[in-house]
């Protein structure tokens, strides 16, 4: 019988490589820059396993290149929208993912953004680094406090989650979700409300929903304009959940007050996009899950999920 291969597309960390290698014959994309996609297509040819991560496309090109032999796709990510899933599954392959290990980290940078947003911290920074800072002036760079706010939380799953535990501390009035439906239990932090109801009532609204059909462009000029015109808007999501000319117009005409995104469509913006030089939109370069703890896990956990598969 043939041996069965693994390839991984990444540096994913030596840990999950040795658990792999007790089983199966690695081969590895060694660089921490994305595979190209012709190397890519290349590379897959007869494995049975596919260790990716959230940058590499697997479509149905890569699916065919592997072979029927492919039984496992597993990418070391919370979502999954960077695989053909619905390819996967009418071919028999099983998806795999890594959503717990990764819903604490990604609750802590949405944190971080709401601070940085609602405090003017990114300006505070700027203003040291260009020696504009002169003297302490009553009102300079003044932002809002987080005490007797509303917080709205789009999609309440294991992030929405996080962020309501960690924001209810700061003293905030009430935290509102909304999701498909109502879930149980959210019933004892925060308040299920329609979509509208979310969007008008926010002082700070966190998307962290998963992409799908229903999310995909959701958050366009329509649900902008419901928004508070003090209000900020923070993605820790996917890019594609928002309307980025949308936003772009919302945030230079004052519809919202600032947003701050960890996550862009397309990523990187292009180099002249308007929200790359508005000042009030702070813009991550995809953090969410960077501490290194995480990434060990997530990387460890890939692993398993294939060896799960394959034994
Ligand atoms: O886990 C994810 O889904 C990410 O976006 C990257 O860690």
């Amino acid at each position: 019988m043939p041996e069965n291969r693994v390839y991984i597309t990444r540096q994913v960390g030596n840990e999950a490589i040795a658990l792999l290698e007790q089983k199966y014959k690695v081969e590895i994309w060694d660089s921490e820059e994305p595979i190209p996609k012709e190397t890519l297509l290349t590379a897959v040819g007869g494995i049975s396993g596919l260790f990716c991560t959230v940058s590499d496309i697997i479509d149905a090109g890569i699916l065919e290149a592997a072979g029927p032999q492919l039984k496992v796709v597993a990418t070391m990510s919370s979502g999954w929208d960077n695989v053909d899933v619905a390819e996967c599954r009418r071919r028999g392959i099983e998806v795999c993912k890594t959503p717990d290990i990764a819903a604490d980290a990604a609750a802590d940078i949405a944190v971080a953004l709401i601070l940085m947003t609602s405090r003017n911290i990114v300006q505070g920074i700027d203003a040291i680094r260009q020696n504009l800072f002169h003297c302490w002036k009553p009102f300079w760079l003044c932002g809002s406090g987080l005490i007797n706010k509303t917080i709205g939380i789009l999609g309440f799953g294991r992030v929405g989650f996080g962020i309501a535990r960690r924001i209810k501390p700061f003293g905030v009035e009430r935290i509102l979700y909304n999701d498909l439906e109502e879930i149980e239990y959210a019933e004892n932090c925060a308040q299920y409300v329609s979509l509208d109801t979310l969007f008008s009532s926010s002082d700070i609204l966190c998307i962290c929903c998963g992409v799908n059909s229903l999310t995909k462009g959701m958050v366009n000029s329509k649900l902008l304009q419901r928004m508070k015109r003090t209000s900020i808007l923070i993605n820790t999501s996917r890019g594609v959940v928002v309307n980025h000319d949308d936003l772009a117009e919302a945030l230079s005409d004052g519809t919202i007050a600032a947003a701050g995104l960890d996550v862009t469509d397309p990523e990187p913006l292009p180099v002249g996009h308007p929200l790359l030089t508005q000042p009030k939109c702070v813009i991550l370069p995809h953090m969410g899950t960077n501490t290194a703890e995480t990434r060990v896990a997530m990387s460890v956990n890939t692993a398993k999920n294939i060896l799960a598969v394959l034994n």
